[in-house]
């Protein structure tokens, strides 16, 4: 069986007959409403048990109004009022803070728990959702790029299964169906360049946020489409491979493969790869990871291969975007290292869309946070927490320094 830990079943424990009851963290982004969307295709399959926000208290209490939650979390406490005010005729409850968003996951009622928040902020609440049992469609990648080893074996401890909803993952998932058994010789990344391939280091010097938001192929939070411009996505998703699947990071390889139609690859030990293709649309792996085994009839748009003469391949330019290497070496050093590489970006990444800073001194940033920071081998909880806390005062540090 090689060297794999796969978190993924060895039973069955969806069964589409029965209604899948389904909290969503981060509802009001762009993985959150395409769940919704999903949801809302398949009354008969599920029912909403939490939706949460942090600001967006607009559209969280329209969302409410619609799909009935047993509750809601507006996490900035200072839209509390305004959410209770907007639902008090309903009997759907409200909370609102940090700590209610890592509790709400406790609930009885909630079978899955569909992390769409960004960044680390999605941690704790993940954490709780697996000591609780609760199955995982996982979108929020930080949380298995800072505390990986931590997440995957609780997950194994408490029975629990992590469902991968970004895309790449997705695609290695539902390429491994029927293969559970078989070692896993190269798992191979799609990554689509963004939206500067092919750009050299003087061009990047001066690119715009506005510039750095335009996803070739995707439309995605800002968080990750700065990511995915600077190589970053992938180097997270690397990390978020390793954990998912058991495998080495020699094992993970990242071609980047422009049309984004090919989602990933894995190679197997008789040489065949196995692909998984579609045209790019979150809401096939989002049905995927609420619906293993099955999968349910949905109209998304097909792919035509007809529009598509020609699928291409080119080795990632890791001189100009060196983001991707950063990421290879803190998962190669381990411990906390990927947890100050994600506290340092994405305080860099913030900084970026605040224009306090250009787009290259990102990964000088995260470069010198990592040099700077303690290392830890083998930390618990609270030392990720520590580390996050200290890699991102290391970094502001470093940006105030700068300017
Ligand atoms: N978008 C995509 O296609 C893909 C996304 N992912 C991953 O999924 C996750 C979500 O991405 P995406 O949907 O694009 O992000 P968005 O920025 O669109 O949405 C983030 C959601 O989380 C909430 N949120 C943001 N910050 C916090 C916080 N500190 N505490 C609590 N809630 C918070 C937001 O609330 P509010 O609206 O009120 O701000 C919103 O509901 C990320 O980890 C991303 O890497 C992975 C693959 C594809
Ligand atoms: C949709 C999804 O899964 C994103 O993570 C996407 O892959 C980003 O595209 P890049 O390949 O440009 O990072
Ligand atoms: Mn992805």
């Amino acid at each position: 069986m090689g060297e794999e830990k796969r978190l993924f079943p060895k039973t069955v424990f969806y069964f589409m007959s029965e209604k899948k009851h389904v909290a969503i963290l981060g509802s009001t982004g762009s993985i959150g409403t395409q769940t919704l969307e999903v949801i809302k295709s398949h009354p008969d399959k599920f029912e909403v048990e939490v939706l949460t926000a942090q600001n967006n208290a607009d559209l969280l209490i329209q969302q409410a109004l619609e799909f009935r939650p047993n509750c809601v979390v507006i996490v900035n406490e200072l839209h509390y009022q305004k959410v209770k005010d907007a639902l008090l005729h309903t009997e759907i409850k409200v909370y609102a803070g940090e700590k209610a968003l890592a509790q709400v996951v406790e609930m009885d009622t909630i079978d899955v728990v569909l992390t769409a928040l960004v960044g680390y902020s999605g941690l704790l609440p993940t954490i709780k959702a697996v000591q609780a049992g609760k199955q995982i469609a996982l979108a929020n990648k930080e949380t298995l790029v800072v505390a990986g080893e931590l997440i995957t074996q609780l997950a194994r401890e408490n029975g629990v299964n992590i469902y991968p909803v970004d895309s790449e993952h997705s695609a290695i998932f539902q390429c491994l169906v029927g293969e559970f058994h078989n070692p896993i010789e190269k798992l191979i990344l799609t990554a689509s360049g963004g939206p500067f391939r092919g750009k050299t280091r003087e061009f990047l010097k001066y690119v715009t946020k506005e510039q750095a938001l335009k996803h070739p192929n995707w439309d995605m939070g800002a968080k990750i489409t700065i990511d995915s411009a600077s190589l970053m996505n992938k180097g997270l998703e690397v990390i978020e491979a390793k954990w998912l699947f058991g495998v080495s990071q020699e094992k993970i390889e990242v071609i980047v493969h422009p049309q984004s139609i090919i989602h990933s690859l894995i190679q197997f030990e008789d040489g065949s790869i196995k692909a998984q293709l579609g045209l790019p649309d979150m809401r096939i792996p989002i049905q995927f990871a609420l619906t293993y085994p099955e999968r349910l009839k949905a109209d998304f748009p097909r792919f035509d291969f007809a529009k598509y003469p020609s699928l291409t391949f080119e080795q990632p330019d890791v001189d100009t975007f060196r983001n991707l290497n950063l990421a290879f070496q803190a998962i190669k050093q381990g411990g906390n290292a990927p947890c100050i590489l994600n506290a340092a970006n994405e305080v860099a990444v913030a900084a970026f869309l605040r224009d306090e800073i250009g787009f290259l001194e990102m990964s000088d940033l995260i470069e010198e946070t990592l040099q700077k920071s303690c290392f830890i081998e083998h930390p618990n909880l609270e030392e990720y927490i520590e580390t996050d806390k200290m890699s991102r005062i290391i970094t502001e540090q470093l940006i105030k320094s700068k300017v």
